[in-house]
């Protein structure tokens, strides 16, 4: 039999982990449940992550991840559900917890008449009386500056920075108090690619360095890959994948996609030993092979595969990724 009709594709798609919570939790999140009138938009959610974890939530529009978030910062009321953040109830976080949490809305407009460098000195006072003999708080205001890169604009008002230059203040206000646990609520909206990129290194060194657990949510799939160590998608009021982007994708298909052509025409095949396909392959037709292309599922498929079996209740019915691309 030729070696091109022998593989068959996974099509299997496997349900979410549910991780047991670990003794550093820093967020425990259980059954959270969320109601706006007669809407419920979030109908279960469980997660949690550990001391110098970045995580970053995924979802459509309108999914419910900014309620999330609000909900763990204490600043939204939760209909239902067990949550932890630090190890405190959010609801009833007092000035010291909070002192340990830093937060990256999605947009604020305030504090345009405020030049840069004195308002983050501002915010920073607020955390000189929870600085401790481990943790220096707040940060250097100078320092702060240099690394969000705004240490040219410190004497600017804020009302004349650019929608870049202000979402990098937003970030500095963010992490000028040395948080333990930093929330970012879409942070590269409107970053050009130097600023993004210079925001990716920034949240390696904040966890790497400095252990910061880090909560993030964003619409761009290849940041997520980029920074997260697990990703959650959040579809139809509940977590429906958790796992590190390779996790994920193996969790769509297991398989590799191996597309060639041969004679002029054209073949695709998903293969559960990538690798051993092609040598296969190679040692069958050798230099009739031409256009060879190997790939596995991206994130964006395992996106796109998980939220529609979500939205449609098509569960167990869904096709890989590699059915999907024929
Ligand atoms: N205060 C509120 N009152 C009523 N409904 C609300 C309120 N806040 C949010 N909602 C609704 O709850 C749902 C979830 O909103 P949320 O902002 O949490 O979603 P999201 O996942 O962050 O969306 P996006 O990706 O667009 O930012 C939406 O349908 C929204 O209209």
């Amino acid at each position: 039999m030729a070696v091109e009709q022998r593989f068959e594709a996974d099509t299997g798609v496997r349900p979410s982990s549910s991780r047991p919570p670990s003794a550093d939790a820093v967020i425990e999140v259980r059954d959270l449940r969320m109601r706006y009138g007669s809407v419920d938009v979030l109908k279960g959610v469980d997660f949690a992550a550990r001391r110098g974890e970045v995580l970053a939530l995924l979802g459509p529009n309108g999914a419910g991840k900014t309620t999330t978030i609000e909900i763990l910062e204490g600043f939204r009321m939760r209909s239902a559900g067990a949550v932890s953040v630090l190890g405190v109830d959010p609801a009833h976080g007092d000035e010291r917890w909070r002192a340990g949490l830093g937060v990256v809305l999605q947009s604020w407009r305030d504090h345009g008449k405020w030049r840069v460098g004195e308002l983050l000195d501002h915010f920073g006072r607020y955390y000189r009386p929870y600085s401790t003999g481990a943790v220096e708080r707040p940060r250097d205001t100078a320092e702060l500056m240099d690394v969000v890169g705004l240490a040219e604009h410190a004497g600017k008002r804020v009302q004349t920075l650019s929608g870049g230059q202000r979402r990098r203040l937003d970030v500095a206000i963010g992490i000028v108090g040395r948080p333990e646990l930093l929330f970012l609520d879409e942070p590269t909206a409107g970053f050009d690619p130097e600023a993004r990129r210079d925001f990716h290194d920034l949240v390696h060194r904040l966890s790497d360095l400095e252990d910061t657990t880090i909560l993030l949510t964003t619409h761009d799939l290849d940041e997520a890959e980029k920074l997260a160590d697990r990703i959650l998608i959040l579809a139809q009021g509940r977590i429906v994948a958790d796992g590190s982007a390779d996790q994920l994708a193996r969790r769509v298909s297991r398989d590799t996609e191996v597309r060639w052509t041969r004679g002029g025409e054209r073949f695709v095949h998903s293969a559960a030993d990538g690798t051993g396909f092609v040598r296969e392959l190679f040692a069958q037709y050798g230099d009739e092979i031409a256009d060879l292309e190997v790939r596995r599922a991206t994130l964006e498929d395992v996106y796109m595969a998980m939220v529609h079996r979500h939205e449609t209740g098509a569960a167990g019915g869904e096709p890989g990724f590699g059915e999907e691309n024929r």
